[in-house]
């Protein structure tokens, strides 16, 4: 009897296990109880490009990841991304609850993690500020152009040996800082970036580990003794993270003049805005813990991204001398001098353009796309989809796809080029900061910011490789965005 019991069990347990929770999903790997597909991350496929490269081979443009006990639709092909995503965009704006995310954040907080209502006013709230800073004050720029002659008077100082991923860092961390707060950093707060980013790059780096995946999945795995360091680790970051944010907000709160509309920063304009609803349940979705949040994710969201987007373009133009020459053409023939280039430039300079698109391309930021849900039964492929399904439309498939960009690990800024006249080519399938209704929302800074920080360095500096490290590494290091791995490099001032 008992073993008929046992047997009758386990026929069940793998009677779901191998067909009932998979019967309606594009097929994938066999999903391990507790650890899904997490065991297929081994190193020889990190960060996740190749992994994803194999699966497309073995089952096809759609297929199904399991994250532990979570399936994902994870959709590699760009046609595909196209007609669903973009064409059929509103049904693919939700966004999976992690329960790490969700104890931490104390709720679906924010604009990265949140969905629903409250994404959709948060996600227009913060770019109606941002489109504010950017169009009518044109204080965006201002900022950025602030930070770039920051930038070359800290080169000067000591150009013979640099690392430009701390200085990328410092400039980029003091753009997004003055957005949110109101104050750039310098030598009299370092320490505090210094801490912030040290926080974010320890939380990043383990958040896309295997094993940051499950504890993610199962926050309770954290009482267990050789988990419960790495859950610690994860939770004194985030929530360290979160809390310098929380004070800087309260020291805004002490001193906010609420007889003025004005605002010069995004949480003096969240605050403002809260105070409008004070008389409604949660302050209307202005709560403080939703001002936590929107920090945390516009600063993180906001300062690795573009500060290792510009360390890689550094790092493959000077590993490409002849791209190197043309980019010193260009400036010589369209800039001539040593002013600042700003904004009204952009169009003149298709081959710096070009090079900084192929850039983003190569560096492929997010191996790993953020994941949807949708929200509503759809069809892709012949595969009936059903409504808060997890679902992730994979960028970084597209931008190494060779049918796309033939050769995609090569550098070849002449892709966005076109041929003869040398303008600046619109190809659709570079998508870095992905595509639809939840594409990124920090776009047009990030770009500005792309184009004002490498074009104002190449125009007032010779750049060469430091004689110790002539051949530096382009081996992606894993993170949630892709690092480079350190390199240094020498300046001399072209004019
Ligand atoms: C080179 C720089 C950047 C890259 C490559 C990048 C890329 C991305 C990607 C791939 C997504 C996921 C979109 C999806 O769900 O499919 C995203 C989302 C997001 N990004 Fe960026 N990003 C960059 C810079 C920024 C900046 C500067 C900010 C902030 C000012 C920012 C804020 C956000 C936010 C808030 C989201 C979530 C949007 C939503 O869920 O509605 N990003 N980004």
């Amino acid at each position: 009897m008992i073993l008929l019991i046992i047997f009758s069990l386990l026929f069940l347990y793998f009677f779901d296990l191998f067909y009932w929770k998979r019967r309606n999903l594009p097929p994938g790997p066999l999903p391990l109880p507790l650890v899904g597909n997490l065991y297929l991350m081994t190193d020889d496929v990190k960060p996740g490009y190749k992994m994803y490269e194999k699966l497309k081979q073995q089952y096809g443009p759609i297929f199904t990841f399991w994250l532990a006990k979570l399936p994902m639709v994870t959709v590699t092909d760009w046609k595909l991304i196209k007609q669903h995503f973009i064409k059929d965009g509103a049904n693919y704006v939700g966004r999976p609850e992690f329960p790490i995310s969700i104890e931490i954040r104390k709720g679906a907080f924010g604009i990265i993690e949140s969905h629903g209502d409250r994404w959709i006013q948060q996600r227009r709230f913060a770019l109606h500020i941002l489109r504010d800073f950017g169009l009518g004050k044109n204080l965006m720029e201002e900022k950025v152009l602030n930070e770039v002659t920051a930038m070359i008077e800290t080169i000067k100082k000591s150009p013979g040996d640099v690392d430009m991923q701390n200085v990328f860092d410092a400039s980029v961390g003091s753009v997004i800082n003055n957005l949110l707060f109101g104050y750039r950093y310098d030598e009299s707060n370092m320490a505090e970036f210094l801490e912030l980013k040290d926080r974010m790059n320890k939380h990043f780096k383990m958040a896309a580990e295997p094993i940051g995946g499950l504890v993610g999945m199962y926050p309770w795995l954290g009482y267990f003794p050789i988990l419960k360091g790495f859950k610690e680790v994860v939770m004194k970051n985030w929530v360290g993270l979160m809390e310098m944010f929380r004070k800087q907000a309260e020291e805004k709160l002490a001193t906010i003049d609420y007889d003025s509309d004005e605002y010069s920063d995004y949480v003096e304009a969240f605050l403002k805005e809260r105070k409008k609803h004070e008389n409604e349940p949660g302050y209307g979705g202005f709560e403080m813990e939703q001002l936590d949040s929107v920090c945390f994710d516009l600063w993180v969201a906001g300062m690795e991204t573009t500060s290792n987007t510009l360390y890689w373009s550094l790092l493959y133009v000077l590993l490409n001398p002849e791209v190197l020459k043309k980019v010193y053409d260009e400036l010589d023939q369209k800039i001539g001098s040593d002013r600042i280039i700003t904004t009204s430039d952009r169009n003149n300079l298709n081959y710096v353009n070009a090079t900084i698109n192929e850039s983003q391309r190569l560096a492929n930021l997010l191996p790993m796309n953020l994941s949807r849900t949708t929200t509503a039964d759809v069809e892709i492929a012949g595969y009936r989809i059903p409504k808060d399904t997890v679902i992730t439309p994979q960028i970084s498939s597209v931008m190494y796809d060779p049918e796309i960009f033939p050769e995609p690990y090569e550098f070849r800024p002449e892709r966005f080029l076109e041929e003869g006249t040398g303008n600046l080519k619109k190809v659709e399938e570079l998508v870095p900061f992905s595509i639809g209704k939840r594409q990124c929302l920090g776009e047009g800074l990030a770009k500005m910011e792309l184009f004002l920080f490498f074009s104002n360095l190449f125009n007032k500096f010779k750049i060469e490789l430091h004689p110790d490290n002539l051949e530096p590494s382009i081996v992606k290091e894993c993170g949630v965005t892709m690092k480079a791995k350190n390199y240094r490099v020498v300046m001399k001032e072209r004019y």
